[in-house]
């Protein structure tokens, strides 16, 4: 669609969120009507002058609206537009009243005066110095933002970019950003490196200037972040950093010696290469590693009487363990560390239930974690016990200064206990694991458990892996499955592939079934008469707890196809059935949906009126309403009511098929696995363990039985740098 230009006087703020600047007004425009302008307008009042770029929409309800995508602002300049400006409260310490005599007594200089000499507002009865100076202060700070956002608007820098560095430079932003455009790539502000780059290229920085090398470097380490890689070898990083900004290796190699000296980057040799990491990483692995070999060399305390102990617990748990559940047990009591492995059905849980006894025996007070809500919610579940995400443990909290998020538990406010016990390992990061140790009283006691074949953690380094494969920490690996397990063919295909087998797939009257579907269209048509009709009629599994999961996003067969036809045969349109458009997606009432990235401050509300916040990163809810007047989304995950504004909604996706990736840590009745093409990346047998493992009741394999094969085979596993295995075995 065409980009408009508008200009006018704003009449009226219909809603604003302070937070990231986007608001909704009323535009009396030049050419005459009164227009409804949507967007990034920080800080809007009344009697401001706009001139905005942007394009048409039609609002189901609201009709007609401009989408603001550039925007200049002007002060008013007319008495009345002062006036009406001043009143609407857009400068703190002003009411209607003030403004009145603000601008009786300075007329059209009211807000010269306000910005260069605002201790002349004493002039008028009732203003005080400190009051005066507040004002011009609260004004000055105004006159800034705005500034700030038109300067980067021109370079077609969006203004949230604005709102979020002006938090953290306030008054000095602009000069800030003058002086060196690269701030803009840091992750917080979220311009990215590419906008920065051009900016500063734009306003004449030399190829080779210092800033921009020394950003380029930054900008790799941080960008292979992503990629798993908790360090690059040095001569990839040049190699890397020297293409992306095209620039032979020597100022590259400079700027890494630049940053060496101002501790912006650390070095270390690992395994005989040349590492450079991040500061963040490198204290990670150090602080981890240090902190972890200490408590793996604490001389073992006998657990007296171990054998009759151990009995007791038998007796309340109404089992016989295993010899290795025993001494898992036993070592749980004895040792400062430890790590519990095993697969679907060899009793991890079992054990963690009887560690929980003997702690308890033992009156040690002990804490439950897990990565995710989901994970811990049936963690929950199955010992009975409270159990917590990693980060509530913590005390996750948002720094109101920068919008950063940070624990509350630390090194300072240790947690209290004398044991902690997280499960699913292998989803944590390095970063979290060292907020954790940084965390735990020093006498306390850490039991690690988790299933090392599932895929690796979101965040960089291979921490679960490579605590186990340093071999230092002591260690118990369940191997054996249960009866009861063995039943499940769920469970034992789960370990065929494990073994690079191929999983039975011709069985019947079992919980695994495979449907051979080779073209994609016939594909996509089976998992929807699955889940509308298939499971719930014959199965009696409600649409409600089948879970969809393929592979890939993309395609025919990945989750955003699968997600927009299990949409339309799961919760299609209907009259008084609210939608919302949002980026190419639609969200209807009744939809699943799935948070997409970690927001610690999004505030949720229970039923029973109890708060709080924070929604990460996989958790899985249903769109309880759309409010067409507020453009609000109402989203319930378990019993957490969450309110999406629409600038949010880009952290929101439709969940009736997810990656196996998201899937992790989670478990469903029923899964259906649609498995009709990827990438050879995503093909791997990781992929089909943890989709295959994510199924409680039933497993539906859907798709072409040689991308099955395929992936068994497929036992790659993306290579990630990371200097903690060495560290553990005191080689670096
Ligand atoms: N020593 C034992 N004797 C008999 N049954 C056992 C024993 N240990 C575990 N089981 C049974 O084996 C099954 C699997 O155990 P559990 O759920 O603890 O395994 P898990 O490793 O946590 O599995 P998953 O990862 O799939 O949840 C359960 O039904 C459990 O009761």
């Amino acid at each position: 669609m065409e980009q408009e230009l508008v200009s006018g006087t704003i009449a009226a703020v219909v809603f604003e969120n302070p937070e990231n600047g986007y608001a909704v007004i009323k535009l009396d425009s030049d050419d005459g009507g009164l227009i409804t302008v949507v967007g990034t307008i920080p800080a809007p009042a009344a009697g401001e002058r706009l001139i905005v770029t942007g394009k048409w929409t039609a609002h189901a309800t609201y009709g007609r609206q401009l989408e603001a995508e550039f925007l200049e602002r002007l002060l008013p300049d007319s008495t009345a537009e002062i006036r009406a400006y001043l009143s609407s409260r857009a400068v703190r310490g002003v009411g209607p009243k003030t403004a009145e005599k603000i601008v009786a007594a300075f007329g059209t200089d009211s807000l010269k005066i306000l910005e260069a000499a605002p201790e002349r507002l004493t002039e008028i009865d009732g203003i005080s110095r400190k009051k005066a100076l507040e004002i011009g202060a609260s004004f000055r700070q105004q006159v800034a933002v705005r500034r700030l956002i038109e300067f980067l608007a021109g370079y077609r820098i969006p203004a949230q970019v604005a709102v979020r560095l002006y938090r953290v430079y306030g008054a000095q932003s602009l000069e800030r950003v003058q002086e060196d455009p690269y701030l803009l790539a840091q992750p917080q502000f979220g311009a990215g490196f590419g906008a920065a780059d051009q900016l500063a290229l734009e306003l004449g920085f030399d190829g080779d200037d210092a800033r921009r090398v020394e950003a380029g470097v930054i900008f790799e380490l941080r960008h292979n972040l992503t990629n798993g890689h908790t360090f690059l070898p040095q001569d990839k990083l040049v190699a890397a950093t020297s293409q992306l900004l095209s620039l032979e290796a020597e100022p590259v190699i400079a700027a890494v010696d630049r940053l060496t000296e101002l501790g912006r980057v650390e070095h270390s040799t690992i395994a005989g290469i040349a590492a450079v990491y991040l500061p963040e990483y490198y204290e990670a692995e150090t602080a981890i590693a240090a902190r972890i070999r200490a408590m793996a060399q604490h001389p073992p305390a006998p657990l007296p009487d171990a054998e009759r102990v151990l009995q007791g617990i038998e007796a309340i748990a109404g089992i016989t363990y295993a010899e290795r559940q025993r001494d898992a047990i036993r070592m749980a009591a004895e040792r400062r560390i430890m790590i519990l492995t095993g697969g679907p059905g060899t009793g991890k849980t079992t054990v963690l239930s009887g560690i929980l006894t003997l702690f308890s025996k033992l009156g040690r007070k002990t804490l439950l974690a897990a990565p995710t809500g989901r994970a811990a919610k049936r963690l929950s579940e199955l010992t009975g016990r409270d159990a917590a995400t990693v980060h509530r443990l913590l005390e996750a909290q948002v720094s109101p200064e920068n919008g950063e998020m940070f624990f509350a538990r630390n090194e300072d406010e240790p947690l209290e206990c004398d044991a902690v016990i997280v499960d699913e390992m292998s989803m944590v990061d390095v970063l979290l694991m060292h907020s954790l140790l940084e965390a735990l009283p020093q006498e306390a006691c850490l039991v690690l458990v988790g299933d090392p074949d599932q895929l690796p953690s979101v965040g960089a380094g291979s921490l679960f892996s490579d605590l186990i494969r340093s071999g230092i920490v002591p260690s118990v690996c369940l191997t054996e499955i249960f009866r009861q397990a063995r039943q499940s063919l769920i469970v034992m295909n789960a370990h065929a592939v494990n073994r690079g087998e191929l999983p039975v797939l011709t069985a019947k009257d079992r919980d695994c079934f495979f449907l051979r579907r080779r073209a994609p269209a016939q594909l996509v048509q089976t998992v929807c008469e699955l889940c509308a009709r298939r499971l719930p009629q014959n199965m009696h599994i409600p649409a409600g707890e089948i879970q969809v999961i393929s592979p890939t996003r993309k395609g025919e067969t990945g989750t955003a196809n699968l997600n927009r036809a299990l949409q339309a045969a799961l919760n299609p349109p209907q009259p008084g059935r609210h939608e919302k458009l949002s980026g190419g997606s639609c969200f209807r009432e009744g939809d699943r949906v799935m948070q997409i990235r970690n927001h610690y401050d999004l505030p949720w509300k229970r039923a029973n009126g109890s708060s709080g916040t924070g929604v990460f990163n996989g958790d899985i809810g249903t769109i309880v309403s759309i409010d067409p007047k507020e453009d609000q989304i109402h989203v319930l995950f378990d019993d957490r009511e969450v309110v999406y504004e629409p600038e949010m909604l880009s952290e929101l996706e439709l969940a009736y098929a997810i990656t196996a990736h998201k899937s992790q840590g989670s478990e469903y009745r029923a899964v259906i696995f649609a498995i009709g093409g990827g990438s050879p990346m995503l093909l791997t047998r990781g992929v089909l363990y943890t989709a295959i493992t994510r199924a409680r009741e039933l497993l539906l394999l859907v798709g072409n039985e040689e991308l099955i094969a395929q992936m068994t085979q497929n036992n790659r596993r993306n290579k990630r740098y990371s200097g903690l295995r060495f560290r553990l075995q005191g080689e670096a």
